[in-house]
């Protein structure tokens, strides 16, 4: 169990929240006051690459370092007046910071189909900006690395057009370098885990003094510093993917594309890469586009902008247009009650249907509180609630 210091410095501490810098610094500084240190350190190495100061990034590093040290034990009161110092010092570099939003890639009906086999992805178009997370979700071999391909200009279109507005008359090497794709199997490595992000930092043309910082940087960003010597051999998969990770992020994409990135990492793992992801597409400084697929589809919900839902090759559904789609409130619930206990609960008012372990509750005049109301109401044991009438769940 972690011990935790409040100190009540934080409730006298004001910034003014006119930039979205500010807004960012704002919540770093809540996380502190309501102990959530964790992300208060990962957001505060984000801050600090956001006003690319090497000075302040090697203080973040510090911050970031001296709070491995305080894991299970008292957060001390100097963590807290380091972390804050450099929040000011963030504050005050940013001062004339604004968001912009840049369109990167159009995809227009486009359309592949592989020579060997039957399948086809159907017309998909799409727009990324940076800043923009769109989750691609399905079942198993729907389509997804198909249309990630596709867009990273790995495969030829048979039809439709991608059109890269930030290059012109762009070659394959063009999209190459514009571009990262982190596929699902990553491939193996040879030597320690630091020396290769120092090779991919300097093959991207990132030397000297700022090379040892930006690696290091990354070695904390992603909670790598203690596999840092590991090689290849001797990590899990989950942390091959966090590698993979800092390694393109040291080549600073405006586009990144993965493929299923959650594959191999835990669940708390999934949850904390999504929403770094998320804030990192949305960096004031540096956006970035970010597509990804999984099948985790109420986790890339969460964070994702926009969700298409592939089936058979074409897009059944994406968000937003669900929503004007929705023509009934739709739960899904896990109970230990009968099927007669949950109609009786729901009076009626409510159609059920049972997918092996969850049953699907949909109604046109029930809201999800409403229906959650009855089923408390009725003393139904509920183990698992969540409402999907705008989750593309409601198409698997
Ligand atoms: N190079 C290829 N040649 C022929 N067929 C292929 C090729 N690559 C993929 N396919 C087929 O295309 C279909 C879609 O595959 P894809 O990998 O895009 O699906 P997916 O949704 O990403 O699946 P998964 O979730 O299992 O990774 C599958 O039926 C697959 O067998």
């Amino acid at each position: 169990m972690r011990l935790v210091f409040q100190f009540s410095f934080f409730s006298c501490i004001f910034i003014p929240t006119k930039n979205p810098m500010h807004t960012r610094i704002g919540e770093i500084q809540s996380y502190l006051q309501h102990n959530d240190h964790s992300l208060a350190v990962r957001r505060i190495l984000d801050a600090s690459l956001d006003t690319a100061d090497m000075t302040l990034l090697k203080e973040a590093i510090q911050v970031s370092q001296s709070y491995r040290q305080y894991k299970e034990t008292i957060v001390p009161p100097a963590f807290f007046e380091s972390a804050h110092a450099l929040l000011n010092r963030i504050n005050n570099a940013t001062e004339r910071f604004t968001y912009q939003t840049t369109l990167l890639v159009t995809a227009r009906d486009i359309i592949k189909t592989y020579a060997a086999g039957n399948f086809s992805l159907r017309p998909i178009s799409l727009q990324i900006h940076t800043g923009d997370v769109i989750g691609v979700v399905g079942e198993n071999g729907n389509g997804k690395t198909t249309l990630l391909r596709c867009i990273a200009g790995q495969l030829a279109l048979d039809s439709g057009d991608l059109d890269f507005a930030q290059l012109k008359e762009p070659d394959h090497y063009d999209i190459k370098h514009h571009l990262a794709f982190i596929p699902q199997r990553i491939p193996r490595w040879y030597g320690s885990l630091k020396d290769n992000l120092h090779f991919s930092a300097a093959i991207s043309g990132v030397t000297g003094e700022v090379n040892n910082v930006m690696v290091d940087f990354m070695l904390e960003r992603l909670d790598l510093t203690p596999y840092a010597h590991l090689t290849w051999s001797q990590i899990s998969s989950g942390y091959r993917t966090r590698f993979e990770i800092a390694r393109i992020l040291l080549q600073k994409p405006r586009l990144l594309i993965l493929d299923e990135p959650l594959a191999n990492l835990d669940i708390n793992a999934q949850q904390s890469i999504l929403t770094d992801l998320q804030f990192m597409a949305k960096s004031v400084h540096n956006p970035m586009g970010i597509l990804l697929s999984s099948q985790q589809l109420h986790e890339v919900e969460k964070i994702a902008d926009t969700v298409l839902l592939i089936k058979n090759g074409s897009c059944l559904f994406r968000t937003g247009e669900l929503e004007k789609t929705a023509t009934a409130f739709v739960v899904e619930l896990e109970t230990t009650a009968s099927r007669a206990a949950l109609v009786n609960a729901l009076n009626g008012q409510g159609v059920l249907q049972y997918n092996g372990g969850f049953y699907t509750i949909t109604s046109s005049a029930l809201r999800a509180q409403d229906i959650l109301a009855k089923l408390v109401k009725g003393n139904i044991p509920i183990t698992y609630f969540r409402d999907i009438t705008h989750s593309t769940k409601r198409f698997i």
